[in-house]
């Protein structure tokens, strides 16, 4: 993104500029456009303190490009950045604006679905699918290569703080099931069903019923 020149004019606002520029530039993967996996990281901490504090279903969707390494293999490495480069664009156009799509490494992405409920999950996780798969990528004049994605998804424990890994480790799960029961497909793990009570919420903010009475 190239600056206006203002820096005889107004040094102090050119400068936060160019800073702004730049932390922006480190938030992103370089290639496909989405966040990295540092900002997808950080993110995913903001969402687990949510969830801890409001008991907000979220959901995270691990995504994988199906038989990637054939595209490089048979088309060259620059056909598979496009291919990357396409998915990238077609998951941010999935998104909501309070949602992150990152681009964990390699051929994987991934999604934070804050406040999702359950029941929509499954609806979400295949529009995302199909998005791919309706798009195919032009590597070369004449050359249209079809893309599909496998996708494993799992929601946060409701009022309970857990762990990005965790998080991550039980989506993977899924993904794996998604890769083993054929590709193309969005597998998710339904979330527990958690009781809490009022009070319980109540002691997670560190406010009991006696402090009331006090
Ligand atoms: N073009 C390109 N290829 C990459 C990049 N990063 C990783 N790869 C390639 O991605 C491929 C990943 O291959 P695999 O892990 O075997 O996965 P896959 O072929 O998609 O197979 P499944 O995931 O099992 O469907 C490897 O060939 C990597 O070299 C990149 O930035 N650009």
């Amino acid at each position: 993104m190239a600056l206006p020149d203002t820096r005889q004019s107004d040094p102090a606002g050119w400068l936060q500029a160019v800073v702004d520029g730049l932390c922006e530039l480190s938030s992103r993967d370089a290639l496909t456009g989405p966040a990295n996996r540092r900002q997808f990281e950080l993110a995913m901490a903001r969402e687990i303190d949510r969830v801890a504090r409001a008991g907000e279903p979220a959901l995270v969707l691990m995504i994988d490009i199906d038989h990637f390494k054939r595209v490089n293999d048979t088309h060259g490495h620059s056909a598979g950045d496009q291919v990357l480069r396409a998915v990238g664009q077609a998951l941010h156009e999935c998104i909501r604006p309070m949602d992150t799509v990152a681009r964990m490494g390699g051929e994987e992405f991934a999604m934070i679905l804050p406040n999702c409920p359950p029941a929509f999950g499954q609806t979400v996780a295949e529009r995302v699918r199909n998005k791919v798969q309706m798009r195919p990528v032009n590597v070369a004049p004449g050359t249209d290569i079809a893309v599909t994605v496998s996708i494993g998804g799992a929601y946060a424990p409701q009022w309970v703080r857990s762990s990005a890994p965790l998080w991550i480790e039980r989506a993977d799960q899924q993904l794996y099931r998604a890769k083993q029961e054929g590709r193309n497909r969005a597998c998710l793990e339904m979330p527990p069903v958690s009781h809490v009570s009022a009070e319980e919420k109540g002691l997670l903010f560190g406010h009991s019923q006696f402090q009331d009475l006090e």
